[in-house]
């Protein structure tokens, strides 16, 4: 798949969202034309990873701004709507971030809103492409092989949660187009299986090698010397490296820096919260016990969820100890090595 069809998209008087709840059965659209509508989307994953909602959240604020219009909002209905987009989930910095730029731009009308999504749009696909290139240039040059590299993957990093070709994923169909991808373990990613689903999806549309394996085989996979690297992506970097993600990223790495394997992350400098300083204060996003509890596969269910409770916190922390690198656009960090984001960029 080509980062065309988009995620998300302004059709001129929507939001148009490609339906992740629907993928990999179903292809559908939703045109979205209010606040609310785009929350609940949000909430619900139909429209996820940090740098796409990042964009639905800038392309939200002037769905307010046209909404606020048309009902004849007071200045502070428009202010609680663009709260409660900003609010949606917590653990992306992304949304914040977003919603914040476009909101700064309200006073100058629905025009300059749309421009500054429009900008959005243009540096996370400009972030896409440098990431892709200068994170393939880094492993090859690390790993130094003279054959294909098989890499682990986490969640779904690619067109679907961003503007263009992905993060981790990007740099995953950079060694592919360069011939140098034997094949990607794809993390299935409980409990809403992003990986399985979604990562699969995009990689067979361009059929980049792949094979999808449960969550809990991913240590035995990267300690067996079965890949040569890890790629995930983030959802909120800290001063000193630490890196929000994917629940099960941490085990990941654990396992990378005991079989002495890099463990990268690919992310815009968009997903860094420099004014944190350290990953223990991110608000880790808690979700649903019955996305957990609802197990799908062989129509098995948990026995009744009145006692057999569910722990589902839908990001962990990773310390920035065990990142090898960082990618982002503007170049690597060795971040275990020592180079922290806070130290080169303010
Ligand atoms: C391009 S990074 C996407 C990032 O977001 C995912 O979370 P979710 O599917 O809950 O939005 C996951 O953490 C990915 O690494």
């Amino acid at each position: 798949m080509s980062h065309e069809p988009r995620a998300v998209s302004w059709t001129g008087t929507a939001l148009s969202l490609l339906d992740q709840t629907a993928l990999p059965r179903t292809v559908r659209r939703l045109d979205v034309r209010d606040v609310d509508t785009l929350v609940d989307a949000i909430v619900r994953l139909a429209v996820r990873g940090a740098p796409a909602i990042g964009v639905a959240g800038a392309y939200g604020v002037a769905l307010a701004v046209a909404q606020a219009r048309r009902e004849n909002w007071t200045d502070r209905e428009l202010a609680d709507a663009v709260a409660r987009l900003r609010a949606a989930r917590p653990t992306a910095v992304n949304l914040a971030v977003c919603v914040d730029r476009a909101a700064a731009r309200i006073p100058e009308g629905l025009d300059a809103v749309l421009a500054e999504a429009d900008a959005v749009v243009r540096q996370d696909l400009a972030a896409n492409r440098a990431m892709a290139e200068a994170g393939a240039d880094w492993l090859l040059k690390r790993v130094d092989a003279d054959r294909p590299l098989r890499i682990l993957t986490h969640c779904n990093t690619g067109a679907l949660a961003t503007a263009g070709v992905g993060t981790a994923l990007g740099v995953i169909r950079e060694l592919h187009a360069r011939g140098l991808l034997e094949t990607v373990y794809v993390d299935e990613t409980r409990p809403l299986l992003q990986g399985a689903r979604l990562t699969a999806w995009e990689l067979a549309q361009e059929g980049i090698p792949h094979r999808v394996q449960v969550d809990a085989a991913a240590a035995a996979t990267v300690v067996g010397g079965l890949v040569d690297a890890a790629i995930v992506g983030a959802d909120r970097i800290t001063r000193n490296g630490d890196t929000a993600n994917k629940t099960g990223t941490l085990g990941i790495a654990l396992a990378c820096a005991h079989a002495g394997l890099p463990f990268m992350v690919a992310a815009p400098t968009s997903t860094l919260d420099l004014a944190t300083a350290k990953g223990a204060s991110i608000r880790i996003e808690q979700r649903g016990e019955e996305e957990v509890l609802n197990l799908t596969a062989g129509a098995v269910t948990a026995p009744d969820g009145t006692r057999t409770r569910a722990h589902n916190p839908a990001f962990d922390v990773t310390p920035g100890t065990l990142v090898t690198a960082l990618v982002t656009e503007r170049g690597v960090l060795e971040v275990a090595a020592g180079e922290l984001p806070g130290d080169h960029w303010n």
